[in-house]
């Protein structure tokens, strides 16, 4: 690790999350938490690719859109925001060398990752075994490292993982009733992911609430949707499991589904097993019910009439409403429902169908709060709700940052 570092009282921390075709990523100044600028790198190896690039100077947000011809790979991604950090009007550092930690999400980090991890030679070839639990993400992930390697050449690389904040569930809540040796030699059973997430946004809403000792329901909507039950800070269960695959509806991952349907497919329709994850990886959720995998085109759907996208945000929010219901009962009581990520922050219907009701369980929304945007937490619930329904926009790459800056001090 960069000894300098320690000593150092202001360093820039450089955090990727990378997806199967996109780049988010954001550089902040730590420990003062500044955000520097941050972008969205899309369509990578597709067409239409973009960057939106944005930079924050004296509380104003300047922004810069690029659509280049073509961004073959992850590798011209990043190179093109290195870039744009270093260069024109708007430069944020003057060459790479002034990024001295490069933060990357990861998502699964197996037995072998449970905790923030500086990633040398060794560690990247460990997290190679990782690629086919997590085949959307890790590898994606382990590309950004490469990558970023050969950028930002002086920077401690730093991976924090999704499975993380998960690692307190007790095994009640993570083994599956299969045979023990497919634990004990295979490390089957169920991981947890979104941790970063969960655990931004359930300190967030302790923090708001004035209350460390909270039950919590923390709900995570962006194209992966997971659910976590979290007590006193703690995750004790949680809607994925092995993979990012099962819980709930997401946008093209089918969710909770019945095993059978699989051998069906093998068996009886002649699929092979990479069809198969395929199917229920790249084509199901949304997109397999309706055609579309974002939310804003279901909704501009239903409004033009279409039954098949109605259905859809049926089910998808009758899944969310049956986990309220299991973890309301794993938690033995509940302060506090979260949501958070694209849908969950910005999609009032998809919160008011999750909710509607369980007055029951002391759970009631307020359908004009829940109406209402806010850059910051935005409590929505009715005033004589027992339990608080809270909106907490999620911010994975501070937590990122956060949890590298601790690391190297
Ligand atoms: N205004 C909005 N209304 C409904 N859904 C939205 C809105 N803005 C974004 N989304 C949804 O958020 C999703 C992406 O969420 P995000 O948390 O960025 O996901 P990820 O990090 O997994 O890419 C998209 O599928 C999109 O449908
Ligand atoms: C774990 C996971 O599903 O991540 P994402 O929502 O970014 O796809
Ligand atoms: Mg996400």
């Amino acid at each position: 690790m960069n000894h300098e570092l320690s000593t150092m009282n202001q360093i820039n921390i450089f955090v990727v999350n990378s997806g199967s075709s996109s780049i988010k990523y954001q550089l902040f100044k730590m420990p003062a938490q500044n955000p520097v600028c941050s972008g969205l790198v899309e369509r990578i190896g597709l067409d239409n690719p973009s960057i939106t690039h944005k930079v924050y100077l004296n509380g104003e947000e300047k922004v810069i859109k690029l659509n280049p011809e073509e961004l073959p790979d992850h590798e011209a991604g990043l190179k093109e925001v290195n870039r744009l950090l270093a260069e024109g009007e708007l430069a944020v550092i003057q060459n790479p060398a002034d990024i001295q930690v490069v933060g990357h999400r990861i998502v699964h980090g197996g037995e072998r990752f449970t905790t923030t991890t500086v990633i040398d030679g060794k560690v990247k070839e460990e997290l190679k075994q990782t690629f086919q639990l997590a085949p959307l993400h890790n590898p994606a992930s382990y590309l950004g490292i490469e990558v970023a390697e050969k950028i930002f050449t002086n920077a401690t690389q730093i991976g924090v993982f999704d499975t993380a904040f998960h690692q307190t569930l007790p095994p009640k809540a993570f083994r599956f009733a299969i045979p023990n040796q497919y634990y004990t030699d295979f490390n089957i059973r169920s991981y947890g992911f979104h941790g970063t997430s969960h655990k931004y946004v359930t300190e967030q809403a302790a923090a708001y609430l004035g209350k460390a000792d909270s039950k919590f329901i923390s709900i995570h909507l962006g194209n992966g949707c997971s659910m976590a039950a979290v007590s006193n800070g703690q995750s004790i269960d949680t809607s994925m499991g092995f993979g990012p695959l099962s819980g709930l509806i997401m946008g093209t991952r089918s969710g909770d589904i019945d095993p059978t349907v699989i051998f069906y497919l093998v068996n009886q329709l002649g699929y092979d097993i990479n069809q198969v994850s395929n199917l229920l990886n790249k084509q199901s959720g949304m997109l397999g019910l309706t055609g579309q995998s974002d939310m804003r085109d279901i909704t501009a759907a239903i409004e033009q009439g279409d039954e098949n996208a109605r259905l859809a945000y049926d089910l998808y929010a009758y899944r969310i409403k049956k986990y309220i219901g299991a973890y309301t009962a794993v938690l033995n009581g509940l302060d506090a429902i979260i949501f958070t990520a694209g849908v969950g922050e910005n999609d009032a219907r998809v919160r008011e169908l999750a909710c509607a009701e369980l007055d029951y369980l002391g759970i009631r929304l307020d359908e004009a709060k829940n109406k209402t945007r806010s850059k910051e937490i935005n409590e929505i619930s009715a005033a004589d709700s027992r339990v608080k329904i809270l909106v907490v926009p999620t911010n994975e790459e501070l937590e990122i940052a956060q949890q590298c800056y601790a690391m190297v001090q």
